[in-house]
């Protein structure tokens, strides 16, 4: 399978600053890649170092094979990054129709309204669309180019459930025609649901990386939850076996623990008060928690 993304031992310093600290990664074609990682944890300038927007300190990165400035590469690379600019002044069919220029195959301007939602709107001034909207144009812009490479950088944030539905459907379907996306979100569920690899960034290290199943399974650890009565305190909840971590809801308690066979035969033996005892998996959330906890 050809590698499309290759990262070595990447280091970015801002101002004496350590962002993104010795990131090796290597992404093949037409997977579709979840980078995850806590506020400021790197994803942005990891992201923004294989467009070739920032230099990297050191290491080295290949994109398509070639430098991520080369104009060649660059025609064959789309983003969607945090900031949309709409263009003030000029509605979403004529921003579409600027961004074609700059491309020398570009998708038509109805294909790619119509991929985006954004028929109903080719007419509105830039300015003038919701949040979701802009990230839609966004999107659009994105793929001007028909780009083989697709970077997505929180893309939903703003849209409402049916245009996240309708979003990742269209990422799916171009990721079965062979494009390679690469994206950032904060909503894990959306990651666990369409990306086949999950890489998982904290304090600018890579701290893993693998299929969201294998994500989930790594953490060895599942949660036990009942309704506590009054007496139960957390310091109590964590001297239990393997409890790492508690988290509460009104009186219903979820325990972390690494072995919850002896986490119930404790809460037997003690006779804890705890009711509607229910054992369950972690999901990608709480993987991604245990993974990022300092
Ligand atoms: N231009 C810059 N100058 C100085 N520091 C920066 C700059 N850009 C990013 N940083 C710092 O680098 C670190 C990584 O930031 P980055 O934006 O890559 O994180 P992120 O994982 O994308 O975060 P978020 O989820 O909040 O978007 C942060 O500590 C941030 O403050």
């Amino acid at each position: 399978m050809n590698s499309v993304i290759e990262l070595q031992n990447v280091t970015k310093d801002f101002k004496g600053k350590r962002a993104v600290d010795d990131i090796s990664l290597t992404i093949h074609e037409g997977s579709v890649v979840a980078l995850l990682g806590p506020n400021g944890a790197g994803k942005t300038t990891t992201v923004a170092m294989t467009l070739g927007l920032r230099k990297p300190t050191s290491g080295t990165i290949r994109l398509l094979g070639g430098d991520p400035q080369d104009r060649a590469v660059k025609d064959r690379i789309g983003a969607m990054l945090q900031d949309v600019h709409s263009i003030d002044g000029l509605k979403v069919g004529e921003t579409i129709e600027l961004f074609r220029h700059y491309y020398s195959k570009p998708l038509p301007l109805e294909r790619l309204l119509k991929i985006s939602g954004l028929m109903e709107e080719k007419g509105k001034l830039g300015t003038a669309l919701s949040g979701g909207q802009k990230r839609r144009l966004g999107f659009a812009l994105a793929l001007v180019g028909d780009p083989s490479v697709l970077f997505l950088d929180e893309p939903t944030v703003g849209m409402d459930v049916s245009s996240r539905q309708l979003f990742w459907e269209t990422v799916k379907a171009m990721a079965g025609h062979g494009r390679t996306i690469i994206l950032t979100t904060h909503y894990l569920d959306e990651a666990d649901a369409i990306a086949d690899r999950v890489v998982v960034i904290n304090k600018g290290k890579l701290v893993a990386d693998g299929t969201p199943e294998e994500i989930k399974a790594s953490t060895n650890s599942k949660i036990l939850s009942f309704t506590a009565g009054h007496g139960l305190t957390d310091e109590r909840l964590l001297s239990l076996p393997g409890v790492i971590d508690t988290e509460w809801k009104g009186r219903r308690v979820k325990l972390y623990s690494s072995d919850t066979d002896q986490l119930i035969a404790a809460i037997v033996r003690q006779e804890l008060d705890a009711t509607d005892i229910e054992i369950q998996s972690v999901g990608l959330e709480e993987a991604f928690q245990a993974l990022v906890r300092e």
